[in-house]
C-alpha cells in the first residue's frame, strides 16, 4: 500500500541547502503519483540550463506543471489522494506575485484556507531568507517580511516542518 506523507509538509532551508532533493525523497518515499508545481521562470540561460538539470535528475516519473502566479488554483486542479505534490518553491511564487502587484494577503489566505482540504501529499519547499541581516533595499525588506509571515502561516497548519542545512533535515514540527 501506499505511504501518504501526513498532510503538509513544509521544508524550509537556505540556497543550495539541499531542501529540494530531501522533498524530492519525501514524494517519492511516498509511493504517491509525483506532482511537481514550479514556481519559477527561466528568464535566462543560466535558469533555463538549472531547469533542465533539475528536470532529468527528476526523471520521466514526475507531471511538472509550470505555474508562477495562480499556485492556490493549480493545487486545486491537481489535488487527488493517489498523488503527491512538490511545490518549489513558495518564496518564488511571493516574489512572482510581488512583482504583479497582487494582493499577498489575499493569496496567503486562500492558500492557508486551501491547505486543511488537500487530499494529496502535499510538500511545500521555501527558502528561508530571514536569517541574515536587514536588506538596506525596501523591496527586499517587504518580500523578507512577506516570506516570513507566509512560512509562519504555512507551519501553523503542517504536519510536519523541517529547516534543512548543509543537506542535513532538522525536523521542528511532527
Ligand atoms: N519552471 C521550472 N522551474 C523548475 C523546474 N524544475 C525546477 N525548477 C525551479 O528550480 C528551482 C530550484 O532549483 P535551485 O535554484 O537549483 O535550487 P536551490 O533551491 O537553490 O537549492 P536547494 O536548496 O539545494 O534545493 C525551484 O525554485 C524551481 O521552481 C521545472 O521543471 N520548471
Amino acid at each position: 500500500m501506499s505511504k501518504k506523507p501526513p498532510g503538509t509538509v513544509l521544508v524550509l532551508g537556505g540556497a543550495r541547502s539541499g531542501k529540494s532533493r530531501f522533498a524530492e525523497g519525501l514524494v517519492v518515499e511516498s509511493g504517491l503519483d509525483r506532482h511537481y508545481v514550479a514556481t519559477g521562470l527561466a528568464f535566462d540561460d543560466e535558469m533555463r540550463e538549472r531547469i533542465a538539470r533539475h528536470r532529468t535528475d527528476r526523471g520521466d516519473r514526475w507531471t511538472t506543471h509550470e505555474e508562477p502566479l495562480d499556485l492556490v488554483g493549480t493545487l486545486s486542479r491537481i489535488d487527488a489522494p493517489d498523488r503527491a505534490i512538490l511545490v518549489d518553491c513558495l518564496t518564488l511564487w511571493v516574489t512572482n506575485l510581488m512583482m504583479e502587484g497582487r494582493d499577498l494577503a489575499a493569496e496567503f489566505e486562500a492558500l492557508t484556507a486551501l491547505l486543511p482540504n488537500v487530499s494529496a501529499g502535499l510538500v511545500l519547499v521555501s527558502n528561508e531568507v530571514g536569517l541574515g541581516i536587514v536588506p538596506e533595499n525596501r523591496m527586499a525588506r517587504e518580500f523578507r517580511d512577506h516570506a516570513g509571515r507566509l512560512h509562519q502561516l504555512v507551519a501553523a497548519s503542517a504536519a510536519d516542518v523541517y529547516f534543512v542545512a548543509a543537506g542535513l533535515p532538522l525536523k521542528m514540527k511532527g
